[in-house]
């Protein structure tokens, strides 16, 4: 089974007399990665979008591939005859979870994303905020292995737009492949493994910077591990930096956004990597040095999970988040295909 997805010669135009709105597009998008979409207003970024989601079929060229994919629309009908909780357990339900397990990640992702008080309110009375959190609820429910997110972040708080940005980091660092527009150029800034520009119907792939540092607030993670290791693989993607500064023992410079998936990673890594000390700071582009206040304490022992405080960045962010699990048995088989049933209401089918 192919996880990834594969665009070859894509061509989408409205009507059949309509012009070329994407013409031509070759993209893969691969397991584990990141994909940032960009371009100006109307040059076809949701139309791209819709057809990774499997929403909407192209015109001309292939799709191939099938990830388990969910999508958050542009615009989410929000006046659905539901309470959000039966919402969510419904596409639950939908995506091939069990009903008492879509009830518990229902419950699960409308707490982490700071509506819980409101999962018993009828969807039509949900503020456009809270409606937000439901569509984005609805598309972290199962695990997808393919996650299409267009303006995801537009309508939510900060504290729910931290959260689906850790949310993302868990997915690829899951293995699973994310998608995303908006229209703020710092989102998620320095994590896309690839950055394609929609422009006159075709898809250009943006050069990453090679030695360029990305900015923004990063941590800076002192971790010792078995003798001779590297690593984990999934820890070093996510990371800016990874120096050995002594033998056996590495600096990460990790976005701010991505310190607890890397540290909940090397916690839980076969054999665990011992986490030394955590430090706050920020990279200025070309800055390699990142400075900060230090958080754990090398001579103390180093930092266990739920040594810091809470609202801090490192391992105490780790422990008592609540991430929806999803048993093996009750996400659906890999051959339930690419999102047979897409979420109520969210667009038309091919
Ligand atoms: N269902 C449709 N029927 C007809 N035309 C459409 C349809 N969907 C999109 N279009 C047209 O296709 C073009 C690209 O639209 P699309 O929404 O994909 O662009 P976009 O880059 O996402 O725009 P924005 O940044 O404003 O969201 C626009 O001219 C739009 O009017």
């Amino acid at each position: 089974m192919n996880k990834g997805l594969r665009l070859e010669g894509v061509g989408r135009r409205y009507g059949l007399r309509g012009s070329w709105i994407l013409r031509g597009v070759d993209l893969d998008v691969t397991p584990g990665t990141l994909v940032r979409v960009e371009g100006a207003n109307g040059t076809g970024k949701s139309t791209l979008l819709r057809l990774l989601a499997g929403i909407d079929a192209p015109t001309e060229g292939r799709i191939t591939g099938r990830p388990r994919t969910a999508y958050v629309p542009e615009r989410f009908p929000a006046a659905l005859p539901f309470t959000a909780s039966d919402y969510l357990t419904h596409l639950g339900a939908v995506h091939g979870l069990a009903r008492p397990a879509a009830a518990r990640a229902a419950g699960q992702w409308l707490e982490r994303l700071g509506a819980a008080a409101h999962a018993g309110t009828p969807m039509e009375e949900l503020s456009k905020g809270g409606s937000q959190k439901v569509a984005v609820a609805q598309a972290l429910l199962a695990a997808p292995e393919l996650l299409v997110l267009d303006e995801a972040w537009t309508g939510l708080d900060a504290a729910a737009r931290a959260e689906l940005e850790r949310a993302v980091a868990e997915r690829t660092a899951a293995g699973g492949a994310v998608v995303f527009v908006d229209h703020d150029p710092r989102r998620l800034a320095g994590s896309p493994d690839a950055t394609y520009t929609v422009a006159g119907g075709a898809l250009d792939r943006r050069p990453r910077p090679a030695a360029a540092t990305p900015g923004g607030p990063h941590v800076v993670v002192e971790v010792q591990g078995p003798p001779d290791a590297e690593p984990p693989a999934d820890v070093v993607r996510l990371v800016t930096a990874a120096d050995e500064t002594a033998p056996g023992t590495v600096r990460l410079t990790v976005p701010a956004s991505r310190s607890d998936v890397v540290l909940r990673a090397l916690l839980t890594a076969h054999p665990p990597w011992h986490v030394v000390s955590v430090a706050q700071g920020s990279v200025e582009s070309g800055d390699k040095e990142p400075g900060g206040v230090e958080r754990g304490d090398p001579a103390s022992g180093g930092v266990e999970p739920g040594d810091l405080a809470p609202g801090g960045v490192g391992p105490a962010d780790v422990a008592p988040r609540s991430v929806p699990d999803v048993p093996r048995d009750e996400v659906p088989p890999d051959d339930v295909p690419r999102n047979d049933v897409p979420p109520l209401g969210t667009g038309s089918r091919r």
